[in-house]
């Protein structure tokens, strides 16, 4: 299969001292507290951290999804932090893939429909190649044809993977994307999101509680409290695992 390349621009994304703070309970939430990070072009991040550490609000950020209270969010050559909300609506459209939890599958759409709406709503048209590689590497081949409601929770995270990387966006944003899966599937949906973040220059961030997934990652940064406070490359599970105790403790 002939794959293209995407533009080589060393640094996918760069965050500059990004600051986050909700300001909607009686005492403001400082989620994000001054995090800069540079993701190279076609690297794969996990970012791990305990629960409320602000992983969630970092890919908020990072993905244009939420603006930051301050600080720069820079995807490829774009600062996304000054947008209006409809550029960012279409920037984010045109660049960013996302594996949310919830999947966030359409339900009168079947399967194939799913995958192919990204590129539709970029109005693109669909490669039917890729598509095909695809629906094989995710093993969807039989269930094209159905209805979200008619899947298994691993069926459709398979579903939400597919649709995220078929406009091969700069950058795929992925929320705990093995944690309906077996660990089988969940290897071969990991598997899926590296191979293709090295043949396409694709840059995938992860964001998981699991180790395991983790390691998958040639890098995990670990956040405690808003801050990224560790770095690991190429780690083991049994790494990852050690440096999330010792920012609990
Ligand atoms: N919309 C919001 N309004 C107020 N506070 C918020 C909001 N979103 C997140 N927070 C707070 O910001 C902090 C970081 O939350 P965030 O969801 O980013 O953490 P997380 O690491 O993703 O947690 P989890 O692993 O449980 O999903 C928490 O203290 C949380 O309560």
């Amino acid at each position: 299969m002939t794959v293209t390349t995407a533009t080589p621009t060393a640094t996918a994304i760069r965050l500059l001292d990004v600051h986050k703070t909700y300001r909607s309970g009686p005492e403001p939430a400082h989620a994000l507290r001054g995090v800069s990070l540079t993701l190279p072009t076609g690297s794969v991040t996990a970012i791990v951290g305990q629960s409320g550490s602000g992983k969630s609000t970092l890919l908020n950020c990072a993905a244009g999804l939420e603006l930051p209270t301050s600080g720069r969010v820079v995807v490829g050559e774009r600062d996304i932090s000054g947008l209006s909300p409809d550029d960012l609506t279409r920037f984010r459209r045109d660049h960013i893939g996302f594996v949310f939890q919830a999947y966030n599958l359409i339900g009168h759409l079947s399967v194939r429909d799913n995958i192919e709406l990204p590129a539709v709503l970029a109005g693109r048209r669909t490669d039917q190649e890729w598509l095909a590689h695809l629906v094989t590497e995710t093993g969807l081949g039989d269930l094209l044809d159905r209805l979200p409601s008619q899947l298994s929770g691993g069926q459709a995270q398979r579903v939400a993977i597919a649709r995220a990387l078929i406009a091969r966006p700069t950058v795929v944003f992925a929320d705990e994307p093995t944690g309906a899966l077996d660990s089988r599937t969940g290897a071969a949906v990991l598997d899926l999101l590296r191979s293709t973040a090295q043949r396409l220059g694709q840059t995938v961030v992860i964001v998981t509680h699991d180790s395991r997934v983790a390691s998958a990652a040639e890098r995990v940064l670990v956040l405690a409290d808003g801050l990224v406070v560790d770095e690991l490359t190429a780690p083991t599970a049994e790494h990852v695992n050690e440096r999330l105790l010792a920012v609990a403790r």
